[in-house]
């Protein structure tokens, strides 16, 4: 319907300022990583993403993406070291693409960009006690992206592919356990740190990004089950969940360091 489409168009990101002003925040996510710009800080140690996969719980199609949901009621999945103070506890992943292969992610690396992006959100449970409290911390979460780049079709990842067709309206979600998200890491853990921000409304600047340097690979028929997810409700006109990736924000002065 009009109201739809119309709904649509102001809920991209170039309005969403119009709603939460600090869209234009001197810490927004994501970045262009300009890699001869980046700090080398001997300071940075090993990240140690330590996950039982009994914690994962439920897969989710919520509109804006798809995620797989952990239980972070104890300290069973967490993430320690690298740029970190203390244990962050896993919460979620979640993917971010484009309608096509040649745009997705959203982090760049020198102007380039990815397929896709993964998000793996922990928040930091030892000095808050949820994760909506730790969510309005200045270190409050701890989000590692992992870029996803065409190539072989990745048999970790067909996990998950394999069950969006029993999630594809907004607000499905099916059982998904027995799952340990390292699966999708690359073999280096080598990483860019810097301080930034939710990508998706409220935008808040509470997370430590940790970006992983080696991508992982996706093939084009896999992304293309990400984009036939729908972005609407059962008693909605279907909408396919075609690109959900927020253009890389101003660096504003801030510093990216790598280990
Ligand atoms: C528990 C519900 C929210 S968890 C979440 C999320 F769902 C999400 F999409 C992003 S993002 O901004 O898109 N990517 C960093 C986050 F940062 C999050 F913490
Ligand atoms: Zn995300």
């Amino acid at each position: 319907s009009h109201l739809t489409l119309l709904l649509q168009y102001f809920t991209g990101p170039a309005h969403w300022k119009e709603v939460f002003p600090v869209a234009n925040g001197d810490r927004q996510s994501p970045i262009d990583i300009k890699t001869e710009e980046t700090k080398y800080d001997p300071s940075l140690r090993p990240l140690n993403p330590n996950y039982d996969p009994a914690s994962a719980k439920i897969i989710l199609n919520n509109g804006h993406s798809t995620s797989v949901e952990f239980d972070d009621t104890v300290n069973k999945s967490v993430l320690t070291g690298g740029p970190l103070c203390g244990t962050y506890r896993l919460r979620q992943i979640h993917f971010h693409w484009g309608s096509n292969d040649e745009a997705g992610s959203e982090h760049a690396v020198d102007g380039m960009k990815y397929a896709a992006e993964l998000h793996v959100v922990h928040w930091n449970a030892e000095k808050y006690s949820s994760f909506v409290e730790a969510a309005r911390q200045s270190d409050g979460l701890a989000v590692m992206a992992v870029f996803l780049k065409i190539g072989e079709c990745n048999p970790q990842l067909k996990k998950i592919t394999d069950r969006l067709d029993t999630i594809r309206i907004k607000g499905k979600r099916a059982l998904f356990t027995n799952f340990d998200p390292s699966c999708l890491l690359p073999k280096s853990l080598d990483y860019w740190t810097y301080f930034g921000s939710l990508t998706v409304p409220p935008l808040l600047e509470s997370v430590i990004w940790i970006v992983l340097r080696e991508p992982i690979s996706v093939c084009s028929e896999q992304l293309a089950q990400f984009r036939s997810l729908l972005s609407t409700a059962e008693d909605e006109v279907a909408c396919c969940l075609l690109r959900n990736y927020r253009p890389p924000q101003p660096l504003k002065g801030r510093e990216v360091r790598r280990n």
